[in-house]
């Protein structure tokens, strides 16, 4: 179907091959990006060789498209982003910043298997009207670049000044550079790799299993009411252990313990004060756990005495497990007096839900200077010694990371889009080796690394810059790890822009033009971390 309608809202010019449209209701995922836009493509054949009708490509664009049609940016996001960049690099968008919206038509496109809008398991396989959900196809880095191109081709885009983008973004950036430098002139490839490395793929398949073995998982065919968040979260757990670096986390938590009046504190919800010694064990050895059946079960009747059983075979203490463990209510009673919670017991502070910022059920006992204490019941008459500590800061934010997590991703488009990243090797096709086919490309380069990186390490991003003839190599300073290209804003911004006036000078000096639309990166900042568990916002 063709449309002649010319959107002025995004300013590029009709008439559009296919339609675009803003919303796709069957998606729960697709309201958290906020204005973007959704292509149809009527057709598209994967590199698999499978071919997807009515393929959703979500996108967004800033500025405007020049008569030429060839001020244009293309920005290609991560593996957890979205179209919306200013949800992410939102600092570097704006007049006289990287991405200058008064001399740049901005545009990035969602991947393939991403939930925010391309076709991915939380969108319908048009041919039955059902979700794709597991039955989604394998895609590629490839197939994303060569369905955002048509996608360009329909806004009317004759050419790509630059293209640039990180991790998974980075990967896209050079699938990009191989429609040759009459198409994309000059490219930044930051933190990532000519091919996914076998450490890359490792952690994928961990995280990948730590989803396949929540039994809510279901081998994927579960319900958006009912995901396997617990299997998701420790997924993104380790996956952000692997963005940050040891000491990034040593420098920011240490030791530390959670300070409730800074930060949620996560444990597991609807504990309650353990009757009994056993119970107290199980509480501690279980705290945190998402998966905990016995938090939902029936309440057994209350074991009075202190009795510690004899140690049993797993089976068999198991089962006394259940028995003598009662279900735990809704809402922790606040550390009765003469508790022998000991020197940590004091005040309550209020535990605030990750999701809605509202105060949780569950009131956790805080000492006066906020810190959690370990909740105990009495049961001997003798104080008790000093606890050791069982839940650290480190941890807690692990835990709320993973909260925050599975309220905007889905688990099979988390399997999807690493999947994905495993098929990415440029030379597939291509040439008998990486450097043979870095060799390919003419476009200048700028590629940009970080030395913390342990995921997709420096090295890596040498070997590009070494067999990209035209590139050269730009560090991130920052002790931050792979992530440091989504929180060093500053450095990222100066040298993205310092390499944009070097090629593109007939772009960066002429004066920009007034474009109309809606502020971006409000938090015109840098995120410092690093210091202590402070998340500060500072200007730049
Ligand atoms: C709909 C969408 O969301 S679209 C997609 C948005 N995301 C993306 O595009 C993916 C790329 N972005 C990312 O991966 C991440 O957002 C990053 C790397 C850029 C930054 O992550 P952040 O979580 O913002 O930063 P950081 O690691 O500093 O964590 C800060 C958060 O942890 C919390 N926190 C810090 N320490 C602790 C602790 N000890 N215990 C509990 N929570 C803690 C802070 O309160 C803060 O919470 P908030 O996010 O609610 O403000
Ligand atoms: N934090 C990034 C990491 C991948 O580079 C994301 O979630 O997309």
């Amino acid at each position: 179907m063709t449309t002649t309608k010319i959107d002025r809202f995004h300013g590029f010019r009709g008439p559009h091959k296919y339609v675009h449209t803003r919303s796709q209701p069957e998606n729960p995922f697709f309201p958290l990006i906020h204005q973007q836009q959704i292509a149809i493509i009527p057709e598209f054949t994967l590199e698999s060789g499978v071919t997807l009708t009515d393929v959703p490509v979500a996108y967004k664009t800033w500025g405007e498209l020049n008569e030429a049609g060839d001020n244009v940016m293309v920005i290609c996001h991560a593996l957890s982003g979205s179209a919306d960049v200013s949800d992410w690099w939102g600092p570097l968008i704006g007049p006289n910043k990287a991405f200058d919206t008064t001399r740049f038509f901005i545009i990035c496109c969602n991947a393939l298997g991403s939930p925010y809008g391309s076709a991915s398991p939380v969108t319908r396989d048009p041919t039955c009207g059902q979700y794709y959900g597991p039955e989604f196809p394998l895609t590629t880095i490839r197939d994303d670049v060569n369905i955002h191109r048509l996608v360009l081709d329909d806004l009317g885009v004759t050419q790509v000044a630059a293209c640039i983008g990180g991790s998974m973004g980075g990967m896209l950036v050079l699938e990009w550079a191989y429609f040759g430098e009459e198409y994309v002139r000059n490219i930044v490839p930051i933190a990532t790799s000519a091919r996914h490395s076998a450490w890359c793929i490792s952690w994928a398949e961990a995280q990948r299993q730590s989803i396949s073995c929540d039994p809510k998982y279901e081998d994927g065919y579960y319900t958006f009411e009912d995901p396997p968040v617990a299997g998701l979260g420790a997924a993104r757990m380790s996956a952000l252990l692997t963005y940050r670096s040891r000491n990034s986390f040593e420098s920011r938590f240490g030791r530390n313990i959670p300070d409730p009046s800074r930060h949620p504190y996560i444990s597991t919800p609807s504990r309650r004060l353990p009757v009994n010694p056993r119970e107290e064990h199980w509480n501690i050895h279980t705290d945190g756990f998402k998966s905990c059946k016995k938090l939902n079960s029936p309440p057994p009747s209350s074991p009075s005495s202190e009795c510690i059983p004899e140690p049993a075979s797993s089976a068999t203490l198991h089962k006394e497990e259940k028995e003598i463990t009662p279900t735990l209510p809704p809402g922790l009673p606040p550390t009765p007096p003469g508790s022998s919670a000991g020197s940590d017991a004091g005040s309550t502070a209020t535990v605030r839900s990750p999701a809605t910022n509202q105060p949780n059920a569950t009131n956790h006992p805080t000492t006066a200077n906020g810190n959690i204490a370990i909740i105990t019941q009495p049961r001997t008459k003798t104080p008790s010694p000093q606890k050791p500590t069982t839940h650290f800061s480190a941890q807690n934010y692990l835990r709320y990371q993973a909260d925050k997590f599975v309220t905007r991703f889905d688990a099979n488009c988390y399997i999807s889009i690493t999947r994905k990243l495993d098929t990415h090797d440029v030379s597939r096709g291509r040439a008998a080796d990486i450097p043979s086919a870095l060799s390919q490309l003419s476009q200048h380069a700028l590629v940009i690394g970080i030395e913390s990186d342990g995921l997709f390490t420096y090295a890596e991003q040498q070997e590009l810059a070494q067999w990209i003839p035209n590139a050269k190599l730009a560090t991130i300073d920052s002790p931050e790890g792979h992530d440091a290209f989504l929180l060093q804003f500053k450095e990222v911004n100066g040298l993205i822009l310092e390499f944009l006036e070097e090629r593109l000078p007939e772009i960066m000096k002429a004066p920009g033009r007034e474009v109309v639309e809606k502020r971006f990166g409000e938090v015109a900042g840098e995120k410092r971390i690093g210091v202590g568990e402070v998340d500060d916002i500072t200007a730049w």
